[in-house]
């Protein structure tokens, strides 16, 4: 009987565990870090000191998690409403909103002072703007405002490079913001291929994303209009003398297959197209950071 009980309190232990996990998004923060350190390695030529690289990622990744529990505090009406987001820890009520804030204000507090102690004052401060930019500017006003909600608040999610930049040389770089617009032309393709996959969704949950205010087909225009920019900005850090050649190839080949989606949805797009194209700009982010890292140090 004992061990019966002691189960089930193990069992609803280690569901919480999870259910704070997925509070945090861990897959976008491990996204946003793959981004944090390639900025980290692309702002010196030498070996990257693990007494900063270590509390830079730990603090970062706190910071980010915090904004994403604070999203997900923020939206849980929203998120009751749509399919995608229906099982999510608040709108199940297997977590309080009270819970929910303590967790994200001990997150977002121990982040910080980890950044401000361990890696410097200009890190701490950027990641506090991306923090507050993501969970309090996009989610709390421009999610529920504007069409051009998550191109302005794309930028939080853009930061990373920059802060793992700032996190190892103490200074705003060119080359910083070069990997700043990268994640950031690439947020718009990325998300509305997703909006458009899931435009009833929103539609029902009043949320005024581009598809639902301008409808489906001037949001693919969009799409492909953002995805020819992102091709474009993806040529500068080779143009600037930042990456060599390996890099122009590999992204040239990545921005191409992403140009084929998009143009694909605009004008022959299948059931699943605009899904697929969400899911191929996952990797396409990925890959291109991936192939900036590599190209640094051959
Ligand atoms: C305003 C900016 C952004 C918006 C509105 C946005 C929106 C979304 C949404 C709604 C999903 C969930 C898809 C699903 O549940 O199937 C998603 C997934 C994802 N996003 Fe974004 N995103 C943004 C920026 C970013 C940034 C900056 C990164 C990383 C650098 C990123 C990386 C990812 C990853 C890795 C996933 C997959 C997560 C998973 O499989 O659980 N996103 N995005
Ligand atoms: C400190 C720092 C770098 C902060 C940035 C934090 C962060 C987690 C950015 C990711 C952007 C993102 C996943 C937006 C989706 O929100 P949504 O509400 O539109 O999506 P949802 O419906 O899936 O919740």
């Amino acid at each position: 009987m004992q061990t019966i009980t002691s189960n089930k309190k193990l069992e609803h232990h280690s569901i919480k565990w999870r259910e704070y996990l997925e509070l945090t998004k861990p897959r976008v923060v491990a996204m946003l870090l793959l981004t944090a350190v390639v900025g980290m390695c692309l702002s010196t030529q030498g070996a990257l000191p693990v007494w900063t690289l270590v509390p830079a990622l730990a603090g970062i990744g706190l910071m980010s998690g915090a904004a994403a529990a604070i999203n997900h505090l923020v939206d849980r009406h929203i998120d009751a409403k749509m399919a995608r987001t229906l099982r999510r820890p608040l709108p199940q009520g297997s977590l309080s909103p009270k819970r929910v804030l303590t967790f994200a204000t001990a997150l977002g507090l121990l982040g910080f002072v980890m950044l401000y102690a361990w890696v410097n004052p200009l890190t701490a401060w950027l990641t506090f703007a991306s923090m507050v930019g993501y969970a309090v500017v996009y989610t709390m006003f421009l999610k529920r405002a504007t069409p051009q909600n998550i191109v302005i608040g794309g930028l939080a999610g853009a930061a990373p490079p920059l802060l793992g930049w700032t996190a190892i040389t103490n200074e705003i770089h060119g080359f910083a913001i070069l990997l700043v617009m990268i994640v950031f032309t690439w947020t718009p393709p990325h998300f509305w291929a997703l909006a458009v996959h899931r435009e009833k969704d929103y539609a029902r949950a009043k949320v005024p994303m581009l598809p639902v205010t301008h409808g489906s087909e001037f949001t693919k225009t969009c799409i492909f209009l953002y995805t020819v920019l992102l091709t474009v900005v993806c040529l500068l850090p080779y143009l600037v003398g930042m990456s060599g050649v390996l890099y122009l190839i590999g992204s040239t080949a990545l921005n191409l297959v992403f140009l084929g989606y998009a143009w694909k949805l605009k004008y022959a797009p299948e059931k699943n197209t605009a899904y697929s194209m969400f899911t191929f700009s996952i990797w396409h982010l990925m890959l291109m950071f991936v192939i900036l890292l590599v190209d640094h140090y051959l």
